[in-house]
């Protein structure tokens, strides 16, 4: 299945669509230090990234991407505005389908541009799609934003919410905490039975034989107190946030609802107005944007660093296949790697072995 010289060959012509946009090929080291990146890729690429000890440099980690490597290299010495493009593998581990491969090429574009991001999303969206033209691909697009937006617009506790955030990127825990703090779920057994006690209730526990001390036990215990005393989220924000995550349809209508949405959560309004100007930009660029695939989850189960739009293409008909090309808006992660700088960035990337099998299966 793995043909290299054929696949290679595609890799090449995709990042030569790069470079006419004026990108300059970069390189990233295929082992890269886990302790500090790895916990920037969220849950999901922590659990499926293949480590290993060094005895001098410590965990490292065959590169899952090339966009924390790439960030951390413009972070450390890039200019702006910067375009980057590369070509190489990335390795992950597979552990429900056996037919996904565990390493595959990948071939990037990054932008670092802070003058005009929705120019700068629009621009990366026109250039893969324009990259991938005349093959029978659909684009789905989203916005994180959004949903951290939504989010930090409920009437609720900032604990409540720094929960909810974290849990964007794993939707049942999300739903369950979102049935929790709405009211509609029961207190666990356990938990009513700690907040029902009277008294210390480490006292007799036993010996300590876990990882946190007395002390942050009694700090949760205390959370869960304060927590259990606070009104439930409003029926109303709950439907709001349930409506923004079940949206789905072509981009203009979605942004319509979106601003009906936002008339009862102001919080929305900044991240709709970045959406819209994105819609115009990319119309400036010859796609219409107002029939865009709008989705109000889409993302949520991608890299875990995107905090603005999101998209994927996917192969019309090919639903054995992979994504074809992915990408999205990175802000927040430029500024956990710059010390102290931070730059707005969006990219993505075209997986050439899937082009080349629908190149293939005469497309
Ligand atoms: N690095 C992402 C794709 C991407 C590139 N730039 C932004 N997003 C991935 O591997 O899924």
């Amino acid at each position: 299945m793995w043909r290299t010289p054929e696949v290679r060959a595609e890799a090449a012509r995709l990042m030569a669509c790069f470079r006419d946009a004026g990108a300059i090929e970069v390189e990233a080291d295929v082992l890269l230090p886990a302790d500090t990146l790895l916990d920037l890729y969220g849950e999901d690429i922590r659990a499926r990234a293949f480590t290993t000890a060094d005895p001098l440099r410590g965990e490292q980690m065959l590169r899952p991407d090339f966009t924390v490597p790439v960030v951390q290299m413009h972070m450390a010495e890039g200019a702006e505005p910067a375009r980057y493009t590369y070509a190489g593998k990335v390795f992950r581990r597979q552990e429900e389908d056996p037919d996904r491969e565990t390493e595959y090429l990948q071939v990037g574009y990054e932008l670092f541009d802070g003058a005009d991001p929705a120019g700068a999303d629009a621009e990366v969206f026109a250039r893969i799609a324009g990259c991938l033209q005349g093959l029978p691909v659909t684009a789905t697009t989203g916005d994180m934003g959004l949903l951290i937006a939504a989010v930090d617009g409920l009437s609720t506790t900032a604990r409540r919410k720094a929960a909810l955030r974290r849990h964007i990127w794993r939707p049942a825990r999300f739903r369950a905490l979102l049935e929790r703090y709405s009211g509609r779920a029961p207190v666990p057994p356990t938990r009513a039975a700690l907040l029902a006690c009277e008294g210390d209730p480490l006292k007799g526990a036993g010996k300590a034989i876990g990882l946190r001390t007395a002390e942050e036990i009694r700090d949760r215990i205390a959370a869960l107190h304060e927590d259990a005393a606070e009104a439930p989220l409003s029926g109303e924000e709950t439907r709001l946030l349930s409506a923004i995550l079940s949206l789905k349809g072509p981009a203009e209508g979605a942004l319509k609802q979106l601003r009906d949405l936002a008339r009862e959560m102001a919080s929305l309004t900044p991240a709709l107005d970045r959406f819209e100007a994105r819609l115009e930009a990319l119309a400036a660029r010859g796609i219409d944007a107002g029939a865009l695939e709008f989705a109000g989850s889409h993302g949520r189960a991608s890299m875990e660093y995107y905090d603005g739009f999101v998209f994927a293409f996917a192969a019309d008909a090919r639903p054995e296949l992979p994504p074809v090309a992915t990408g999205g808006r990175y802000d927040a992660l430029t500024g956990v790697l710059g010390q102290g700088n931070s730059i707005p960035a969006v990219g993505g990337v075209i997986r050439p072995g899937v082009t080349l099998a629908l190149r293939e299966g005469g497309a």
